[in-house]
């Protein structure tokens, strides 16, 4: 045993602090008095703002934080503390940047139970859920650590040994902005790609989710990272389009709705920045006669109630071969009704609140809809009333899925985002894939079929960025991930993100006499 350590003891025992402290937290007891600016290497009050915003604890319904959305002077404050930080951080080397990127995977590794604690809080996904997340977003670190230290360009040979090389530079200030749905782990697939190239940048969460970004922010400067290398502004519409809008940024990536983020790419066009859209879906999943139907069955519940199915690549568009229609129906149903409902914090719930009244009503509104659009509820689609007093106030339904759906039907056009399933029957190969391409969203896509030769080529014809064959919404940080059609271009993960938050210099070096043509 070492009786000596590098660390400092408080650094040592700290984390074992942490773990018993959000041990002792417990829905419905904690309550933000932070501040959840961050810039500077340090949490701030915003010196401008444009009104204020609540953030719920969506299992009570009560509010935990009440927050000012960051005003133009503070987004800049941010942005110039993202700027400074560049000068320092792009200078160095690959290893330099994957070293500081490698401890706060660490760091979060450490703390992954308090930061799934936190995320439950103030998402609702259930702990079991949160603690995946987690896991995922220390991964993205530690992957993109790696490919920090293998950034690089080409040497070409020229006529008469001249020569030319490429360099593989970062692009300056990144502006990352969030959907609520996975707070960290889409700030850690930015983050990681974004800062493992030498970039700086500036998040901003949804402001429904505010609150373990900050927690990212600390753990980026804990880990040896220079103070403005990860900076966060709070806020909404308003405070995103003061970073949008900003001659110093140089990339935006921006994860969200369709609607937002053509906003985003006008505001980038006028700048001309580049930008990464990860926007929403309605994806086909595909289950063929011939499939181990036990798997399509659980690939399908997977494909439709993690996050209380406020999941961007969802496989909610449920195509089933005729032939095995009843009988996969009546196994979904059952497993959907089993599903344990209630208070996500505890260990053996699976599906706890959706995010927040606003949502609760929408989703409800689509089921309302489908009904009367001629859709049957085989089950769900109302309101869940848990028996915990606490949970009274929070924002629950049973997860529903409806039956005898036509491709016309609003709920099988647009994006719920809730956890409803719609099944649709079919009978050919040829006619499924028109009926699944036949959407303006192109994010995911699945298919379940013995047949390997037929899984191949119905993926090959469908118009998505992330496929499946035999599972669904699985997605290591190994893979890139991103939409076809409206929902969206460019692609967050695998090693192509490096691409995504570089630009290429090409450098041309002669070696003899400049022979002009004048
Ligand atoms: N493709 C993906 O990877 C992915 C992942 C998660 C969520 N999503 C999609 O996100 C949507 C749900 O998230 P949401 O409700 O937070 O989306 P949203 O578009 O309402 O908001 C997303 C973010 O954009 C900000 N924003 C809103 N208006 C803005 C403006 N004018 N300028 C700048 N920023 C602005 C919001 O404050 C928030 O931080 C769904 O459509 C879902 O499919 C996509
Ligand atoms: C990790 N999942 C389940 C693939 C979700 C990715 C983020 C989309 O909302």
């Amino acid at each position: 045993m070492k009786l000596f350590s590098a660390r400092p003891l408080v650094q040592l025992l700290l984390p074992k602090l942490r773990i018993a402290m959000s041990r002792t937290l417990t829905t419905g007891t904690f309550q933000n008095s932070l501040p959840l600016n961050y810039r500077g290497g340090t949490r701030v009050q915003p010196i401008d703002s444009v009104g204020e915003e609540q953030a719920y604890e969506p299992s009570t319904g009560r509010v935990i934080s009440t927050f000012p959305c960051s005003g133009e002077k503070e987004v800049n404050e941010a942005i110039q503390s993202a700027k400074a930080a560049f000068k320092i951080w792009s200078q160095k080397s690959g290893m330099e940047r994957s070293r500081v990127l490698l401890e706060a995977a660490r760091i979060i590794r450490e703390r992954s139970e308090e930061l799934a604690t936190m995320e439950t809080i103030n998402n609702g996904k259930s702990i079991f859920e949160a603690r995946v997340d987690i896991e995922i977003s220390w991964q993205t670190l530690e992957y993109y650590a790696g490919l920090a230290g293998s950034m690089a360009g080409q040497h070409v040979q020229l006529t008469g040994g001249s020569f030319a090389y490429t360099r593989r530079e970062p692009l300056g200030v990144c502006v990352g902005i969030g959907a609520w749905n996975y707070p960290f782990q889409i700030a850690c697939w930015k983050s990681g790609p974004a800062l493992a190239c030498g970039n700086t940048m500036v998040y901003k969460p949804s402001p429904f989710t505010p609150i373990t970004v900050v927690l990212l922010a600390e753990i980026f400067k804990e880990a040896g990272g220079p103070p403005g290398l990860f900076n966060v502004v709070q806020g909404g519409a308003a405070t995103g389009e003061f970073l949008c809008n900003h001659p110093d940024v140089a990339k935006i990536s921006f994860t969200g709705s369709v609607p937002t983020g053509s906003k985003i790419m006008g505001m980038a066009a006028k700048g001309i920045k580049p930008v990464t859209l990860e926007l929403g879906g309605k994806s086909p999943l595909i289950i063929f006669s011939d499939s181990n139907l036990e798997n399509a069955v659980n690939g399908a519940m997977m494909a439709n109630f993690l996050t209380q199915g406020q999941v961007c690549c969802n496989g909610t568009r449920v195509f089933v071969q005729r032939d095995i229609l009843e009988k996969f129906t009546e196994m979904v149903v059952e497993k959907v009704k089993k599903i344990q409902i209630g208070d996500p914090l505890l260990e053996d719930t699976r599906m706890g609140p959706l995010i927040n009244r606003i949502q609760l009503d929408k989703v409800f509104g689509f089921i309302k809809g489908a009904k009367e659009q001629g859709a049957k509820i085989l089950t769900g689609g109302d309101p869940y009333t848990p028996k915990d007093p606490k949970l009274k106030g929070g924002f629950f339904m049973n997860p529903c899925v409806l039956g005898n759906c036509k491709d016309d039907m609003t709920c099988v056009k647009e994006e719920i985002f809730g956890p409803v399933m719609s099944i649709l029957p079919f009978d050919t190969e040829e006619e499924v894939l028109q009926r699944a391409n036949n959407t303006t969203y192109g994010l995911a896509g699945g298919v379940f079929s013995r047949d390997i030769q037929r899984a191949h080529r119905v993926v090959a014809a469908l118009q998505a960025g992330m496929c499946f064959i035999n599972n669904y919404n699985v997605s290591p940080v190994e893979l890139p991930f991103g939409g076809y059609k409206k929902s969206g271009f460019g692609r967050e993960n695998g090693q192509v993100a490096m691409e995504y938050y570089s630009q290429l210099k090409t450098v041309c070096v002669e070696m003899g006499n400049v022979e002009s043509v004048f």
